[in-house]
C-alpha cells in the first residue's frame, strides 16, 4: 500500500521543525517506517540548490523556478520512490510555502505558481498539511530568542511575514479537506495532543 505524505508550514519561527523529528517518532512506534525530510532540500542537488535560494539574492522568478526545481528532483529520487515502498514521508514545508512565500509574500502571480505545481506535481499532493499558524510577534520573538543567524527570508520585514501568513491561511481555506491549521502559540504539549488527534485520522 503507498505511504502517506505528510506536509508541515507556516511562517519563520512558527514551531514547524520542533514537532517534525517528533511525529516521526510517534509514527515509528506504531510501525510506520518514516522519512523525515525537508524544503528547499532533501535531495544532495536540493541542498546545493538550498544553499543559494537561502542566501542569494536573485529575480522572483529565478527564485520560484529554483524553488520547484529541488522540488522534481526532490520528488523523483526521494518522495515518489518511498511512497511506493510504502513508507510515509514528512516534509518540512512543500508547495504551499512557494503560494506563500513566492505568491504572497513576493507577489508572484498566481497562474504562474498554478503552472509550475502542474507541472511539477499534477497527481500528487500532500494528504496532509498542518499549518502551524500564530501571531507574528510571537514568531519573531521566537527566533530572537533562539539567537540564530538570520536567513535571506527571515530578515524581511515584518508586512512581508504578514502577507506571507495571510496567504497560508487563504490557501487553508480553499483546501479545508488537506489542510489542518494547528493554533501555534500554544504549549509543545497541547500541539503535540493535536497532532496525535489529527494524524490518527489518516492511519
Ligand atoms: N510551542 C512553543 N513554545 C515556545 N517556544 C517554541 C515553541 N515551538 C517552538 N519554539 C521555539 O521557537 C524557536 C523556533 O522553532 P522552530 O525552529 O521549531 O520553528 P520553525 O517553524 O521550524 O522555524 P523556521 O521555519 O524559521 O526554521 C525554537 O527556538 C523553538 O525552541
Ligand atoms: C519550500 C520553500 C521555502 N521557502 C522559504 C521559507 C523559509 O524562510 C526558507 C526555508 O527555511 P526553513 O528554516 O527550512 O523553514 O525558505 C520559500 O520561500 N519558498 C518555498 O517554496
Amino acid at each position: 500500500m503507498r505511504g502517506k505524505f505528510i506536509t508541515f508550514e507556516g511562517i519563520d519561527g512558527a514551531g514547524k521543525s520542533s514537532h517534525v523529528e517528533w511525529l516521526a517518532e510517534y509514527l515509528r512506534r506504531q510501525g510506520r517506517v518514516v522519512q523525515v525530510t525537508r524544503e528547499p532540500g532533501g535531495t544532495p542537488l536540493g541542498e546545493r540548490l538550498r544553499e543559494l535560494l537561502l542566501n542569494e539574492t536573485m529575480h522572483l522568478e529565478t527564485e520560484t523556478l529554483l524553488m520547484f526545481a529541488a522540488r522534481r528532483e526532490h520528488l523523483a529520487s526521494r518522495i515518489e520512490p518511498a511512497l511506493a515502498r510504502g513508507e510515509w514521508v514528512i516534509c518540512d514545508r512543500f508547495s504551499d510555502a512557494t503560494w506563500a512565500y513566492q505568491g504572497g509574500g513576493r507577489g508572484l502571480d498566481k497562474s504562474k505558481f498554478l503552472a509550475l505545481e502542474h507541472w511539477v506535481h499534477e497527481h500528487l499532493q500532500p494528504d496532509l498539511t498542518l499549518l502551524f499558524d500564530l501571531p507574528l510577534e510571537v514568531a519573531r520573538e521566537r527566533i530572537v530568542l533562539a539567537n540564530r543567524v538570520l536567513d535571506k527570508f527571515e530578515q524581511e520585514r515584518a508586512d512581508f511575514h504578514e502577507r506571507v501568513r495571510q496567504a497560508y491561511l487563504e490557501r487553508a481555506h480553499a483546501h479545508p479537506a488537506r489542510m489542518r491549521v494547528i493554533q501555534a502559540d500554544n504549549t509543545l504539549e497541547n500541539i503535540r495532543e493535536k497532532l496525535e488527534e489529527i494524524v490518527s485520522t489518516l492511519c
